[in-house]
């Protein structure tokens, strides 16, 4: 296991990724002007951030849906606490769409004009952990060998973005000062169309049946992993040097985890699951065969 706070840095309860790290921005995130028709996507990591960047870049672009632009998905949906140095947020045009996974309590205080909108996007946390597990070893993230360490790093939230349990709870606790929608990765997977329309509701934006046909097709992950604009290679090359091909879009499926955790992990895993999310009242599937 390695060293966490050589990669991670805790900034009032939350572990953030030391890199790049603008820690003077963080100072000012409280007080980022907020606009009434910007949207942003939170999500725990690995949750599906990356699919739902595309989604409102197809939703959002005529020319990203009709492949004539090249601009990487990211960079319409760019991540809010870390800001490209070139990127000025206040100069961006309306409506402008941010990606992040800040808690609850971190996010600027102008969210709370319940105008703006979020998605929160959720995925059962066993997937969650795997893909974690996968990545981590790709990127500079605390890493293990085995799945059972890399356990033990999820379940005590030494891990960019923390806690899981915190960061689910504490959105959905808080939900009611927010312009919130929750949306699970899972029934994407099994409805995409169906899930697409209430993106869309949400939003406010109508689509053509032609135009949905074709978010629809772009937004499927067979399709997603041949988009360069949404294949992160080339933004792990560039920001990290990393040369690997192809891993960032991995499997995309529900229920990946049993292929990696035992029984007895699984049991262990229950355990924990349900002190923690006693009461919760989102569902969560995690099998594709699941209702
Ligand atoms: N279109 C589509 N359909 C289904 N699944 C998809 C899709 N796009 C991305 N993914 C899967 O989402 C996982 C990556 O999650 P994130 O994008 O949240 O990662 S990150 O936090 O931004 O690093 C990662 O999951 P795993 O494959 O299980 O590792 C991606 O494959």
């Amino acid at each position: 296991m390695e060293d966490i706070d050589s990669f991670l840095f805790k900034f009032k309860g939350y572990y953030f990724l030391r890199p790049g790290l603008d820690i003077g921005f963080l100072e000012t995130l409280n007080d980022f002007e907020i606009r009434e028709d910007d949207v942003f996507i939170v999500t725990y990591p690995k949750s599906g951030t990356i699919w739902f960047q595309q989604i409102l870049n197809l939703i959002y672009f005529d020319e990203h849906r009709k492949s004539t632009g090249n601009l990487e998905t990211v960079f319409r949906v760019p991540y809010f606490e870390y800001p490209d140095q070139n990127t000025d947020f206040v100069k961006r045009p309306s409506p402008r769409l941010f990606t992040t996974h800040l808690p609850y309590y971190l996010v600027p205080s102008g969210l709370k004009n319940k105008k703006a909108k979020i998605i929160y996007v959720y995925r059962n946390p066993k997937d969650v952990m795997c893909s974690y597990f996968h990545f981590s070893k790709k990127m500079p993230l605390p890493t293990t060998s085995t799945i059972e360490e890399f356990m033990q790093l999820f379940l005590e939230g030494k891990v960019l973005g923390s806690l899981w349990f915190d960061h689910i709870k504490g959105w959905h606790e808080h939900k009611s000062l927010f312009n919130i929608e929750f949306m699970m990765y899972e029934e994407f997977k099994k409805d995409l169309r169906g899930s697409m329309l209430k993106v869309c509701k949400f939003l406010g934006k109508e689509l053509s049946d032609e135009d949905m046909d074709t978010v629809v097709s772009q937004a499927m992950f067979e399709n997603m992993k041949l988009d360069p604009r949404a294949n992160y290679d080339n933004i792990l090359k560039d920001q990290f040097g990393i040369q690997e091909k192809g891993h960032f879009l991995r499997k995309g499926t529900i229920g990946d985890w049993k292929n990696y955790m035992t029984v007895e992990q699984n049991e262990r895993f229950d355990k924990i699951f349900q002190k923690n999310m006693k009461d919760f009242p989102l569902k969560f599937i995690w099998d594709m065969n699941e209702e």
